[in-house]
C-alpha cells in the first residue's frame, strides 16, 4: 500500500496553519513527522484520519480517497481517547468490536498486547487509577489490538520512561518488519533514527526538508568536516578558526569540543589539513562530519523562537 499526502493547506479562521504538505509512505516502512511545537504534525495526522477536512489538498491510500473506512488503521491520537472511569479490559474490546473484530478474537489479541507491553496485571483495573505511563501502553494496546495495516502514531513515548520506550521501540520495529505502514510523530530522535527510513521535517506548515534519512544524513555531512583541538574548547576552537582559517572554512556550528567546518568552494580536505598543520596546532580530532538527526533537526527547524 501507498499512502499519499498531496499539497495539504489548511486554514482555522483567518490563520493558515498547513502550506501546502506533500509525502507519501509505503507499507514495510516508517515516516518519521518531525517538528517543533506548533509545526503542524497534529493537524496533518488529523486530516490523514479524516478527523477535520483540508481547505485544500488530498490524502490517497493507493491512489483512492476516502479510504479510512476501508481499512484497518491503528490511531493513536495525540489527546488520549479512551474512558478513565471503565476497566481496560472492557473498553478495549468494546472498541475492537466496533472496529469490526469478533468479540473472543479481540480479548485474544488484547491479552497478547498488554501481556507484551508489560500491563497484563491491570486488565481488571479502572484506566484512571493506572499511571500516566501504563495509561499510554493501554492505548496502544487498543491501538494495535485489530492487527491494522496501516499505523499512525501521535507522540507515542509521550510519558515513557526509557525501559518502555525500548519495549515501544521493538514493537514499532517489528510491525514494520511484518510490512505495516507506519507514520508518526516524535521528539524522540534516537527512535526515529533508529527505524525510520524517511522522515519529514514539518516548520511553521512547511516541509523543510523530507526524503530517505540515509540520504538526507550524506546531503549534510558533504563537504563537511569536524575538528577539535587539544587544550581548547569548542567554543575557542570556532573562534580559532573563524580568525585563522576563514578563506578556507565556514564555521557551520559546534557540538561538545568539536567545531563543525563546511570547505568553502574550491577548497579540498588536503589544503585544509595542510593549513593545519602550518599553523602547528595540537589537533586532537579531524575527520568526516557524520550529522544525527538531532543535528539535522536543529538546523532545519531550529530558526523559529
Ligand atoms: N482547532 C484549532 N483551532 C485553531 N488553531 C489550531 C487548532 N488546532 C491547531 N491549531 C494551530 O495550528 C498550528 C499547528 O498545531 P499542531 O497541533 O498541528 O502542531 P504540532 O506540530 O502537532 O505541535 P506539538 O508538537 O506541540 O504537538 C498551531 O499554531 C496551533 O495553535
Amino acid at each position: 500500500m501507498r499512502l499519499e499526502i498531496k499539497d495539504l493547506h489548511k486554514q482555522f479562521g483567518e490563520t493558515e496553519v498547513l502550506h501546502g504538505i506533500s509525502f507519501s509512505v509505503e507499507s514495510g516502512k516508517a515516516l518519521g513527522l518531525l517538528g517543533r511545537n506548533g509545526a503542524g504534525k497534529t493537524t496533518t495526522i488529523r486530516i490523514i484520519m479524516d478527523v477535520f477536512k483540508a481547505n485544500s489538498g488530498q490524502v490517497l491510500l493507493d491512489g483512492q480517497p476516502a479510504w479510512q473506512q476501508k481499512v484497518n488503521i491503528g490511531y493513536l491520537p495525540e489527546e488520549r481517547g479512551l474512558y478513565p472511569k471503565k476497566k481496560v479490559n472492557e473498553q478495549i474490546v468494546y472498541l475492537a468490536c466496533l472496529r469490526g473484530m469478533k468479540a473472543a478474537d479481540a480479548k485474544k489479541s488484547m491479552r497478547y498486547w498488554l501481556e507484551r507491553l508489560g500491563v497484563a496485571e491491570y486488565e481488571n483495573r479502572k484506566l484512571e487509577t493506572l499511571s500516566k505511563g501504563n495509561q499510554q501502553k493501554v492505548q496502544l494496546a487498543q491501538t494495535l489490538v485489530c492487527n491494522p495495516d496501516v499505523i499512525i502514531l501521535d507522540e507515542p513515548f509521550s510519558g515513557l520512561d526509557p525501559v518502555n520506550s525500548q519495549v515501544l521501540k521493538d514493537v514499532i520495529s517489528e510491525q514494520i518488519d511484518q510490512g505495516r505502514l507506519v507514520i508518526f510523530s516524535s521528539h524522540q530522535m534516537n527512535y526515529v533514527e533508529e527505524f525510520c527510513e524517511d522522515i519529514v521535517i514539518i516548520n511553521r506548515g512547511q516541509i523543510v526538508l523530507g526524503g530517505n534519512l540515509r540520504e538526507i544524513k550524506k546531503d549534510f555531512g558533504r563537504d563537511r568536516l569536524v575538528l577539535s583541538l587539544a587544550d581548547r574548547d569548542g567554543e575557542e576552537t570556532v573562534r580559532l578558526v573563524k580568525e585563522q582559517f576563514r578563506e578556507l572554512v565556514t564555521v557551520m556550528g559546534q557540538r561538545k569540543e568539536q567545531a563543525i567546518l563546511q570547505l568553502k568552494p574550491e577548497i579540498s580536505k588536503k589544503q585544509l589539513m595542510t593549513a593545519l598543520a602550518e599553523a602547528d596546532l595540537d589537533v586532537e580530532s579531524f575527520g568526516n562530519y557524520e550529522p544525527s538527526l538531532n543535528d539535522i533537526f536543529v538546523e532545519s527547524a531550529g530558526d523559529q523562537v
